[in-house]
Parts: C-alpha cells; sequence; structure tokens
C-alpha cells in the first residue's frame, strides 16, 4: 500500500552535507504495524517525514496505491495530510491555549472551508469528544495541555490524528517522552487503533519492548534498512474493546 522506492536524502547547512538515506526500499501492507528501530542519526525520522510527505526525497519515490505522493501540487499533498495520514510525535505538538477537544478538532478546522466547518462544527465536536472518550480522556476535555500529564498529552495527541478518520498513523517516539507504564498505555491503545479500526501504523521507536506490539520491525543502518522481520511477539493484549 505504501512503498519506499530507492529514496535519498542528503540536508546540507552551509558547508556540511549529511546524507541521511542513501537509496532505502520500504513496503508497508495495508493493515499492518509496521515498527522501525535503528541508531540515533540512522534516518528514521527523515524516513518518517518522507513517507508522510512532511518532506520531500532528492530521489526515488514514495507512492500509495502505487501513485506517487512525493511530487503532488501543494493541494493534493496539503488533502491527504489532512484525510490520509495521522501524525503523532513524541513532544505531542498540542497548541497550549486549546483545551484538549479544541486541540483534537484542529484537523477539521485545517480541512475545510470557513462556511462548511461553521455547518458541521457541532457534529465534529461530538465526534472529539468521543474520540477523547475512547482514549479514556472523557474526564479531561476541557483542560488544556498544561494541565495534562504527558500520557494524557499524547492520547489527545492520538485522538487529534484519529478525527479525520486516517488509513495510515505515523508515529515518531510516541513513547519517548513517557515513563514505563505511561509508554505501555500508550502502545497498548495503538494495538487497538490498529485491530480494531484497520489502521495501518508505521512507528519509530527506539524502545525494543514496545516493537513486540507490533507485527514486523525494520532495522535502519546507514540509510538503508537492514534488517526486515516479523517482531518478536510478546504479552501485549488489546485492552480497549472498540476504540
Ligand atoms: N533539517 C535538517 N537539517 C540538517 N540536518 C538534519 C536535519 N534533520 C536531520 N538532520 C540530520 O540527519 C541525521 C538523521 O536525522 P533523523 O532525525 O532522521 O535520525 P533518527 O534516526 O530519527 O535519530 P533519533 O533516533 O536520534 O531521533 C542526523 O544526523 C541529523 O543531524
Amino acid at each position: 500500500m505504501l512503498t519506499a522506492v530507492k529514496l535519498e536524502k542528503t540536508y546540507r547547512r552551509h558547508a556540511v552535507q549529511v546524507r541521511v538515506l542513501n537509496g532505502l526500499d520500504l513496503e508497508v501492507q495495508t493493515g499492518e504495524f509496521l515498527s522501525i528501530v535503528g541508531a540515533s542519526g540512522s534516518g528514521k525520522s527523515t524516513l518518517l517525514h518522507l513517507i508522510g510527505t512532511l518532506d520531500t526525497p532528492d530521489t526515488g519515490r514514495v507512492l500509495l496505491d502505487g501513485k506517487r505522493i512525493d511530487n503532488l501540487p501543494s493541494r493534493d499533498r496539503d488533502r491527504l495530510r489532512n484525510r490520509t495520514f495521522g501524525y503523532i510525535f513524541q513532544f505531542y505538538h498540542l497548541l497550549p491555549e486549546l483545551n484538549a477537544v479544541d486541540n483534537v478538532l484542529m484537523p477539521a478546522y485545517i480541512g475545510h472551508s470557513v462556511l462548511t466547518w461553521w455547518q458541521t462544527r457541532r457534529q465534529w465536536r461530538r465526534r472529539a469528544e468521543e474520540l477523547l472518550e475512547l482514549v479514556g480522556l472523557k474526564h479531561r476535555l476541557k483542560h488544556r495541555p498544561r494541565e495534562l500529564s504527558g500520557g494524557e498529552m499524547q492520547r489527545t495527541a492520538i485522538a487529534r490524528a484519529l478525527l479525520m478518520d486516517p488509513r495510515v498513523l505515523l508515529a515518531d517516539e510516541p513513547t519517548g517522552n513517557l515513563d514505563t507504564e505511561a509508554g505501555s498505555e500508550i502502545v497498548r491503545l495503538l494495538r487497538d487503533i490498529n485491530h480494531n479500526k484497520g489502521v495501518t501504523i508505521v512507528m519509530v521507536t527506539h524502545n525494543m519492548e514496545i516493537v513486540s506490539a507490533t507485527d514486523r520491525v525494520v532495522r535502519m543502518v546507514g540509510g538503508v534498512v537492514t534488517d526486515d522481520t516479523p517482531a518478536p511477539r510478546q504479552s501485549f493484549q488489546p485492552r480497549l474493546a472498540a476504540v
């Protein structure tokens, strides 16, 4: 479904060139929960950004269902980012002045014309509240990010990522800023979303324990994929019944 073909990427800053991706190939199947591991600086986030059209490769292609998405006109790319992909980051990227519901609503607010937004805002608000309930935050709807714990902020970010019913979730170290227990809860939640909603998930992580919640693990070294194996399954049981 999602394919990266011979991706190359070099960052240039003044005289310094950093070659990060070196002809990387990757295929992600529909409904898969894939983790990407590798040493710090091996290019995991860069790969995630290219797959999610947040950045463009120097050469190579990214395809979704066989169609190129790395060179779309900006309007089509914006739509794809808004409707097809959901993004989850290590530091949540919530807007500090907005409460949890309004943070979750941002993709709908951004993705519609003023008129459509005005006409449909009540339905969207209800959906945002339902999603927050599903991620276990029914009692935190009006809280602002500073009034939430790290795990709760990440749950809010996950609800936001789900708002537009994306086909693919791209998660960049979603547990990197959380303690073990909160991190495990987040991964369980992602596992449930993958299971129950069939959302494809690509997750960058440093945490090998968390890898065991996923279907497949690819390791990056030197800007290419060096290992591609089924993840060793351990004790991750889905917990939420119907996310
Ligand atoms: N915008 C940028 N400009 C210049 N260099 C960059 C930029 N983004 C990343 N790099 C460099 O590219 C390399 C790969 O970065 P990337 O964030 O993809 O690695 P990573 O595997 O995700 O690392 P980590 O696990 O530490 O997050 C790093 O050496 C980094 O310094």
